[in-house]
């Protein structure tokens, strides 16, 4: 495997170059184990672990590797096995809140491309749901692509279409039957050799069904997650970043399906263009676009030029943003305070010395 097939590209190598050292070299995480991982490289497949010094360093969950990072190691060419020194600095990243209660960033994968937005265009077609998954994608910083799928089940495709446009300004629009794998050829733009892509769409809309079309029956592997499965125990066994036939790759992690948002104002900016160009007419800085004078929001509500579901769509998902950083930040205190408790036991220690 050459490392431009793998999606090396100058963005990278220039954050490698002021690491570069004797005997170290890169190579991109396929696989993520509990505490090992799998790595595509120039030397082919590699199984790797973290150094201490990274382990020690890492604050978060957000500080380990993940799948698709760019890593820099050494490798142990008798034993097929590296030591992971360093994660380069990440292209774009999809992360979720983690599992639980607690307020935490799990990525779930990195240096994306293009990220496929799947809706069904049977009786699950949602423009609320679309709004959603491009606010989470264009936060990540991948590239969005809409694929309407299942149109044979569809007998209003071109109102359909019209309605996605109308909130999707610019971003290319696919629609096709994975089921009967018509329409598909519309997606090699986007999988030429070193491109990553991943699919990002609820429960039920195709996204396996094409990624099985993609890969083609020969690699077609079998779904190993088992469902109430001890926790840490990761017995899965199936790839998660795929060589297409067509030289791309594409990120197939079953955290990619259960992605809940973790970040998002710059996608909200992004995903709502027209409502924050409102915004910014409207007669008082702090309006709430209620009952205020010189309204803007309200005016083009009034006019008919807005949607009230897109507004209504854009308070709720920036209201779920508010309470999701409001979240983060007491966490962030307290990891804090933690940090100055450990370090006021150690001066203690000391001293005691
Ligand atoms: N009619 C029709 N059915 C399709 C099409 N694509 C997928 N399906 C069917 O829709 C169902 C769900 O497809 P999946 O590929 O499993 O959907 P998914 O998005 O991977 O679902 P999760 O694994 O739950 O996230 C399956 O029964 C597919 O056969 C299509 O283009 N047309
Ligand atoms: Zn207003």
């Amino acid at each position: 495997m050459n490392l431009n097939c793998l999606g090396w590209s100058d963005f990278f190598a220039s954050s490698f170059e002021p690491l570069r050292k004797e005997g170290l070299t890169v190579a991109r995480v396929a696989i993520e184990h509990k505490n090992t991982y799998v790595l595509y490289s120039d030397r082919g497949e590699l199984s790797a672990e973290v150094t201490g010094k990274l382990r020690y360093q890492a604050t978060e969950a957000k500080d380990f590797p993940a799948v698709g990072d760019w890593v820099v190691i050494r490798v142990r060419d008798s034993e097929k096995r590296a030591t992971i020194q360093a994660i380069l600095p990440r292209k774009s990243k999809f992360s979720r809140k983690a599992v639980g209660a607690k307020t935490e960033e799990q990525i779930v994968a990195t240096n994306i491309d293009t990220v496929f937005l799947v809706s069904g265009l049977d009786g699950d077609f949602n423009p609320r749901r679309i709004e959603r998954y491009l606010m989470t994608a264009w936060d990540s910083g991948a590239t969005p692509v809409i694929l309407l799928n299942k149109a044979d089940l569809c007998e209003r495709v071109e109102q359909c279409v019209a309605e996605v446009e109308a909130i999707a300004f610019g971003v290319p629009i696919i629609v096709l039957s994975a089921g009967t794998s018509q329409g598909l050829d519309a997606l090699k733009p986007y999988l030429q050799s070193g491109q990553t892509v991943a699919l990002l769409g609820s429960s039920g809309v195709g996204k396996s069904t094409i990624s099985n079309q993609l890969i083609g029956t020969e690699v077609q592997t079998v779904r190993a997650v088992r469902k109430g499965d001890d926790r840490g125990k990761h017995t899965t066994t199936h790839r998660e970043l795929i060589l297409l036939p067509t030289g791309a790759l594409i990120v197939d992690t079953p955290g990619m399906r259960e992605l809940q948002i973790w970040s998002g104002d710059e996608g909200l900016q992004e995903t709502f263009a027209d409502i924050e160009m409102l915004v910014q007419q409207c007669r008082f800085r702090n309006c709430q676009h209620e009952r205020e004078p010189g309204c803007a929001v309200q005016q083009a509500l009034d006019g008919g030029t807005l949607d009230y579901r897109r507004f209504l769509n854009y308070q709720k998902l920036q209201k779920e943003l508010n309470y999701l950083a409001r979240k983060q930040d007491q966490r962030l205190n307290l990891l804090e305070k933690e940090r100055w408790k450990k370090i006021h036991k150690e001066i203690r220690n000391y001293k005691k010395r």
